[in-house]
């Protein structure tokens, strides 16, 4: 089997060496299972319980000073899971592959996924919150509790260096580069099997009730017989350019992983604004990864 996981696009993370070994640790988990559903799950969840990343707990918070989750499943034989703002769910993509085994659906949201999440036996009423997370939402001088108040500041947050020049101080870059981080994916292969996943708390700032590309096929996750994909960075940027089905798109016009990696990181950043990174598995056993922010970290593993 091949594993490949990532923990997010963005900046240089503070403490890349502990956050790589919590990768390894969590391709570790992964490679010891029987398949590649079992391997990119078991993958993610070591990821998800793991404040350093943005997904489960230590996720981002939203406008109304909420935790809330997304994930997104999907195998080379067309089944597929999500679900998405989830509060209090640390392991989302449990919830996505039974949104996948257990139902007629694709997607579920809100609190009903968390219902659901409950009845199928994920935990929920988890704490999301870190250390980090706490300190950095005291640092963002949340909105009053009223719509118009949290649309206000979450504009101020994502407008542009463009649209709001006065903004663009060191503090303020600060702010924004912090929003898109840290996601995690992982992609497996064994043979014809191949499984993609990603897991996020979605963007900081964002608009209570917001749901980015973690959890829409094709834009977070995606997989077919060619192989899989797993994306991360400015979710709405990814959602619009459908960024993990133009992978598997180029590998099954016959790209090799990297090259499918390459090329939707390029046309990703000729079409949008954002940093996005991506992760891939090639039916043919190749792995392929890139990105156009400043880092990202990932981990890959084959076991025989
Ligand atoms: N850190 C991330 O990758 C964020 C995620 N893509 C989202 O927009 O929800």
């Amino acid at each position: 089997m091949q594993i490949i996981a990532h923990g997010g696009a963005g900046s240089p993370p503070d403490e890349p060496a502990d956050r790589q070994a919590v990768l390894e640790e969590a391709l570790a988990c992964g490679a010891e299972t029987e398949d590649p559903i079992a391997a990119v799950c078991a993958a993610i969840r070591v990821l998800e319980v793991d404040p350093a990343f943005n997904a489960g707990v230590g996720g981002a918070v939203q406008s109304d000073g909420v935790v809330r989750t997304d994930a997104g499943l999907m195998t080379a034989d067309g089944a597929v899971g999500a679900a998405g703002a989830m509060p209090g769910v640390c392991h989302a993509v449990e919830v996505a592959r039974a949104v996948m085994e257990e139902t007629p659906h694709v997607m579920l949201a809100g609190e009903r996924a968390v219902s659901f999440a409950d009845a199928v036996g994920v935990e929920t009423g988890i704490d999301l919150w870190a250390d980090r997370t706490r300190e950095q939402w005291t640092d963002a001088d949340p909105p009053v509790d009223d719509p118009a108040a949290h649309l206000r500041w979450v504009r101020e947050r994502f407008a542009s260096d463009e649209e709001d020049p006065e903004r663009a101080t060191a503090a303020d870059r600060a702010v924004t580069d912090a929003r898109d981080h840290d996601t995690v994916g992982a992609v497996a292969r064994d043979g014809d099997e191949i499984a993609a996943a990603t897991s996020t708390g979605g963007r900081w700032y964002a608009l209570s009730g917001r749901v980015g590309d973690v959890p829409q096929v094709g834009a977070g996750f995606y997989a077919s017989e060619a192989g899989g994909a797993s994306a991360t960075g400015a979710g709405e940027d990814i959602a619009r350019e459908g960024l993990a089905r133009r992978a598997v798109a180029l590998l099954e016009r016959g790209a090799d992983a990297e090259t499918a990696a390459c090329i939707a990181i390029e046309e990703f950043d000729d079409a949008a604004d954002g940093d996005a990174g991506i992760i891939v598995v090639g039916a043919d056993g190749t792995v392929g990864e890139a990105f156009n922010s400043p880092a990202m970290q990932t981990a890959w593993a084959r076991t025989e």
